[in-house]
């Protein structure tokens, strides 16, 4: 008998219209699992003993993600960690809002500690309407962690047939069916009626451990360089008692003079400060003068290289929480290199 855990935490996928208008998170792991049923996709076929697949639920929250906290994908992380202690489980399927899906799948990934799947999925269309794609993906979201080949994948998102490693993921899209990509490389792995199949192997990070007490308190906000951007966001979250601040430059990574002034002033006062590109993909070449990316980097900032600044604002908020300011901005740059 294989068994998984369902994690339900809300999204669309969860979503029911709301009489204040559009929708809200509602349904919970019970009522997705009952989706399967109602959809004719509850079959998944038997395991290599020749017994069946057991799902199980657990309700942890019923929110859309973009309002969660650190609080709570700390909570999603331990969730998590509690199930996989049990050994009768053999593998967890979290659903999950695609908005922030990022930024949990990161949490997941840099803390995931067992060569047991940790899978995520979502829909881009609510339950009630009738081409509503979270059936599918929860049929092979399970079937992807029912299966023997994702042992050691790590943490999963498996979305549209496709399967995807955690960390360099993105959302790419608003509405499209398919709105995750990976910034520089390809899908993992694809969905077939009989199972995964996995074209290569994650790469998959010495873990981290669980988010603390403290995670949950990091503030780590992020700021854009633009054409006449002064500093005054950056002075804004210096100000609020940021620890860390994303700074997302022009280009590879250029965020102009007054910005980078303002990381210096940052860096002095012990504020850790990633360095990334507006772009949305692509390292960040440290080769420019004149304000650019070579002089952020002099003036303290950690270029972020090809994680997505949700990703990295994540990976900074662990590690903030767990190492002082300068050992921090030390194994940020250690971990960002080990991500290429
Ligand atoms: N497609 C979705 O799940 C988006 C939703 N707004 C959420 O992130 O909760």
């Amino acid at each position: 008998m294989t068994r998984i855990v369902v994690l339900a935490t809300g999204g669309t996928i969860s979503s029911r219209p709301s009489s204040e208008g559009g929708s809200r998170a509602k349904d919970s792991a019970a009522d997705l699992i009952r989706g399967l049923e109602l959809h004719g996709l509850d079959d998944f076929g038997v395991d290599a003993d020749g017994a069946g697949i057991e799902l199980e639920s657990e309700d942890i929250a019923v929110q859309n993600s973009f309002n969660f906290s650190f609080a709570d994908l700390s909570r999603i992380a331990h969730a998590v960690a509690r199930i996989l202690r049990r050994e009768d489980v053999d593998g967890v399927v979290v659903t999950h809002g695609t908005d922030t899906m990022e930024e949990t799948l990161a949490l997941l990934g840099f803390t995931h500690d067992d060569p047991r799947p940790v899978v995520l999925t979502g829909a881009q269309r609510s339950p009630d309407q009738f081409d509503s794609d979270g059936p599918r993906n929860l049929h092979d979201a399970v079937s992807t962690a029912a299966s023997p080949a994702s042992r050691g994948q790590g943490t999963l998102l498996v979305f549209g047939g496709e399967i995807h490693s955690a960390l360099g993921l993105r959302k790419n899209h608003t509405v499209a069916p398919q709105p995750f990509g990976h910034r520089s490389t390809g899908t993992l792995g694809a969905v077939l009626e009989s199972g995964p199949r996995y074209f290569a192997q994650a790469l998959t990070p010495d873990p981290l451990p669980l988010p603390s007490a403290e995670f949950e308190e990091q503030r780590v906000d992020m700021v854009l360089g633009y054409p006449g951007a002064d500093a005054a966001l950056m002075h804004a979250a210096l100000e609020t008692g940021a620890n860390g601040v994303i700074l997302l430059g022009a280009g590879a990574g250029n965020p102009g003079v007054p910005l980078t002034e303002a990381i210096a002033q940052a860096t002095a006062q012990g504020v850790l400060v990633g360095l990334g590109t507006r772009t949305g993909a692509g390292p960040v070449a440290v080769i420019y003068g004149g304000g650019g990316a070579v002089d952020a980097v002099a003036a303290g900032a950690v270029p972020l290289e090809d994680l997505p600044a949700t990703q990295a604002r994540i990976l900074m908020a662990l590690l903030l929480s767990t190492h002082s300011y300068s050992q921090a901005k030390q194994k940020l740059q250690a971990r960002l290199n080990a991500q290429n």
